[in-house]
């Protein structure tokens, strides 16, 4: 390809179609290829055996322009997999101008004719401008002192920098102007203004005034920025407007944005007002990542890890505005009953205004779900002006969940508690560790011990998060977290927080609630008005003890809501009286609007000004049939079958347990998915049944003294999905047991708890104010407990303690007495207990 001394590019070129960027004669830019054009062009000629750097020159046209750079790859990395997908490092040679083409068909084939030569970019003795001394001659050393001057505004120290000062002294002075545009922040079009420019003079004339700007730029930014005098200079490179790994001849990428990106960054970092250990990693991996192609995977970690760090909230912290006396307004506003928590919260709130220091006890609510447990925590929020962020930890077995992923991991992320922080963007937010007793464990860790770090006073102002790798300052959250029991909270982590119960609702505290906070919630995010839908008080209780069975209030505001939704149907289609018709006080009556001039669901037609009544029929009709009925007195129409007051973590909840005997050899069988613990209580009962037998007369099947002779006993406890656990259901069992035998009923008003021994005392238990809830809902009036429990009676509301009759019971004589109507077999009155007399 020389003639006559000079380098000549063939005549035939493949045509590199792209518009990414243009490639100026003298300057290296990346390029990606993944056109089946361009790819094609890389598969045929590139890797067909020819050397790709040195005998290959590929042809760049930008936008199919007449004028295009002749260039060749100097490097290609890529894969075919999945699909195929290349880059390609090109350096510019000269320009060329497109005859015709040849084929468009795999790539384009053109017939080219050769525009600059060739050997003015690599001999740099001949220079054509040094002697010209006409008016090209005074552009040219115009336009090399204001490269001069642009380069002394920048970093030397940047290696990229330096080379470039070097390089601008042994290049031929009409290489310039394409140099010199490549490198500097231009867009396309005035490039490929430079790429046009034929004559050398024009050439110079389109880049001179880009050069200029560039630096009228960097002056103006060297007079805002009032940085220290030694960052100045860098911080002026990474700015703006010149970057500098754009240079002639090198493979760096064609970074503009980036360097722009980079230097926003570097602001950013020095203004996130992080401590000195954290700004000094900043500082480090910032460095790293200028000399890091973006290629490179890590590349992307350490931009998402700055990022993360710049976005912090190390020193952003919102003002705490705590008046107790609106904090108790608001709290009461938000939320109906619950008073002992409220009596906890405010006196807590209290402390925290009198108190500087932060440290105060972790408060953690423990409750059946929808008691209002995360409302609570909002409405702290509300009252200290503070933001609020809700961290799940319900099913979290890893500790990096917590704590975050180390930055070697690929994916790597950090923590919640870190996330959270990014979220609100303060550091002083009130966190509701929502869940915490349903932590798991796993291979990954405990996330239990991670969270001991972090709800430690003492330590959790030096947090570390695996990804962060540098301390975090967590004494200023405030945490809370709720849980549903306590049995399961990691013993370590409970002993950090101070257990706050939060018990179910009585009826009428659930009524109260409804009308109060539920319905108009629920009218409000269904755009209805009380003008619309009226929902009387009458209607509520039916609500609740027919349609839901729950400690909390969640499935009566879902009912409520599928209520709203009912009648936003009629409202929407128009619930308006025909024209002919008027609603009259009779007609009304007649369609069940109880005598008032108000339309019930039933109405075919009413004013709109009037509401949608929500009677008994419009519940059934909207809801369905019932699906909770007063079961207790219907199952109660055998012997054998007692009633039982169980807790489980959603609240108390009344149990049946049903006995049957048939003939066999005395066996036991137990169903209905019991631990061990209740199978025991079942085998004491039986015990202190045969035990006892005689005292009561309860008879087996053959008549003799032992009852299981002969006799097969069956102990069911419905539902047989559920599993059942715990030593509270011995009374029951017994009482089940002794009306099987007795072939007596035991009262259908009657449930009962307590743990039962062998000589047939009766032990108290736990959960009572629950249980005992739970046999009010249910429509139980007496209930049967141990004595000792009796203190635990005072904890429940009045009215619930007006409506049932509490049996306390030492023994299991008083269970059975105060169980079947007329008490049980007189004989235990006076034989129960025979008085030992000494014989000395
Ligand atoms: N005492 C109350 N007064 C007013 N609204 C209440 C009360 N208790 C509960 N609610 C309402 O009941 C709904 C459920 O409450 P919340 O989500 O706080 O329950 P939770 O106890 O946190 O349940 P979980 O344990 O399932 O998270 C909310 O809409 C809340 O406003």
């Amino acid at each position: 390809m020389v003639s006559g001394g000079a380098i000549q590019i063939p005549s035939r070129l493949p045509l590199l179609l792209t518009h990414e960027g243009v490639l100026l004669p003298g300057s290296t830019v990346r390029f990606s290829v993944d056109s089946p054009r361009n790819i094609t062009i890389i598969g045929e000629l590139l890797f067909n055996g020819h050397l790709i750097c040195h005998t290959l020159s590929f042809s760049l046209c930008v936008c199919l322009c007449r004028i295009g750079t002749a260039g060749i790859a100097v490097q290609v990395v890529g894969s075919n997999w999945p699909k195929p997908h290349y880059t390609l490092l090109i350096t510019g040679l000269c320009r060329f101008s497109v005859s015709s083409l040849l084929k468009e068909r795999p790539f384009v084939l053109a017939e080219v004719k050769q525009l600059d030569q060739l050997e003015r970019y690599t001999t740099p003795q001949r220079d054509a401008t040094a002697t010209d001394d006409g008016e090209l001659g005074e552009l040219s050393e115009k336009f090399y002192q204001a490269a001069v001057q642009l380069l002394g505004m920048l970093d030397m120290s940047v290696p990229v920098v330096a080379k470039f000062r070097r390089l601008l002294d042994s290049l031929p002075r009409e290489t310039l102007p394409d140099v010199v545009a490549s490198m500097i922040r231009t867009s396309n079009k005035e490039k490929l203004q430079v790429l046009d420019a034929l004559s050398l003079e024009e050439r110079f004339k389109k880049a001179l005034p880009m050069l200029t700007r560039q630096i009228e730029g960097l002056k103006l930014l060297q007079k805002t920025r009032k940085t220290s005098p030694d960052n100045e200079k860098r911080v002026l490179v990474r700015k703006g407007t010149v970057f500098p790994g754009r240079q002639f001849n090198l493979d760096e990428e064609d970074e503009d944005d980036d360097g722009d990106d980079t230097a926003a960054l570097e602001r950013k970092v020095h203004g996130a007002n992080m401590p000195e250990a954290a700004l000094k990693i900043c500082l480090k991996e910032l460095k790293r990542l200028k000399k890091m192609p973006q290629s490179m995977p890590e590349y992307a970690l350490t931009r998402n890890y700055l990022d993360l760090m710049v976005e912090l909230p190390w020193s952003k912290s919102t003002k705490d505005c705590l008046d107790i006396r609106a904090a108790r307004t608001l709290l009461d506003n938000d939320h109906y009953a619950m008073n002992k928590l409220k009596r906890r919260v405010l006196e807590y709130l209290a402390v925290r205004q009198l108190k500087t220091s932060l440290k105060g006890p972790i408060l953690c609510f423990v409750g059946p779900p929808g008691v209002g447990k995360t409302s609570v925590g909002r409405s702290i929020a509300r009252t200290l002006g503070r933001e609020f962020h809700r961290i799940a930890l319900g099913g979290v077995c890893d500790q990096s969940d917590i704590r975050g992923h180390r930055r070697t991991y690929v994916g790597s992320m950090p923590g919640r508690i870190i996330n959270g922080l990014k979220t609100v963007g303060v550091n002083n937010p009130v966190f509701l560790l929502d869940e915490v007793d349903k932590l798991g464990k796993s291979l990954q860790g405990d996330p239990a011990a991670a969270l001991l770090e972090v709800l430690d006073p003492e330590q959790n102002h030096g947090f570390t998060d695996h990804y962060l790798n540098v301390a975090f300052d967590l004494s200023q959250v405030l945490f809370i977290a709720t849980a549903n029991t306590t049995a399961t909270i990691p013993p370590a982590l409970l002993d950090r927080m101070e257990v706050l119960e939060v018990p179910g609702y009585t009826q009428e505290e659930k009524v109260e609630i409804a009308h109060r906070h539920l319905i108009p919630n629920q009218l409000e995010q269904h755009g209805l008005t009380p003008q619309q839908l009226h929902i009387p008080q009458s209607t509520t209780p039916d609500i609740i003890s027919r349609y839901t069975r729950e400690a909390g209030v969640r499935s009566l505001e879902r009912k409520i809501g599928a209520i709203c939704r009912a009648v936003a149907v009629k409202v929407a289609e128009g619930h308006t009286l025909t024209k002919t018709e008027t609603l009259t006080p009779e007609n009304s009556k007649q369609h069940g609007g109880e005598g008032l001039n108000l339309p019930s669901w039933s109405d075919k037609a009413a004013p709109p000004e009037l509401p949608i009544v929500i009677d008994h029929i419009a519940l059934k009709d909207i809801l369905g049939p019932p699906v909770f009925e007063m079961e207790v007195s219907e199952r109660l129409t055998l012997p054998g079958v007692a009633l039982g007051l169980a807790w489980t973590p959603l609240g108390g909840e009344i149990m049946f347990v049903e006995a049957s005997r048939m003939e066999g050899e005395g066996q036991l069988t137990l169903t209905g998915q019991l631990g061990d613990v209740m199978k025991e209580s079942a085998h004491l009962a039986i015990s202190w049944l045969r035990a006892n037998a005689k005292t009561y007369q309860l008879t087996n099947m053959v008549g003799g003294s032992d009852p299981l002779e002969g006799t097969d006993i069956h102990l069911h406890f419905p539902a047989g999905a559920v599993t059942k656990d715990g030593p509270s259901a011995g009374v029951t069992i017994v009482t089940c047991l002794a009306s099987l035998f007795s072939g007596r009923l035991v009262r259908s008003d009657v449930a009962m708890t307590g743990e039962i021994t062998l000589r047939g005392l009766v032990l108290p238990v736990g959960g009572i104010k629950d249980k005992v809830l739970a046999a009010h809902r249910a429509g139980v009036k007496r209930v049967i407990l141990p004595k000792r429990n009796e203190k635990d009676l005072e904890e429940l509301p009045a009215n619930v303690r007006a409506n049932l009759d509490f049996i306390t019971a030492t023994n299991l004589d008083e269970v059975l007495n105060a169980s079947f109507d007329g008490g049980f077999p007189g004989v235990s009155s006076t034989r129960a207990h025979p008085q030992l007399t000494s014989k000395l």
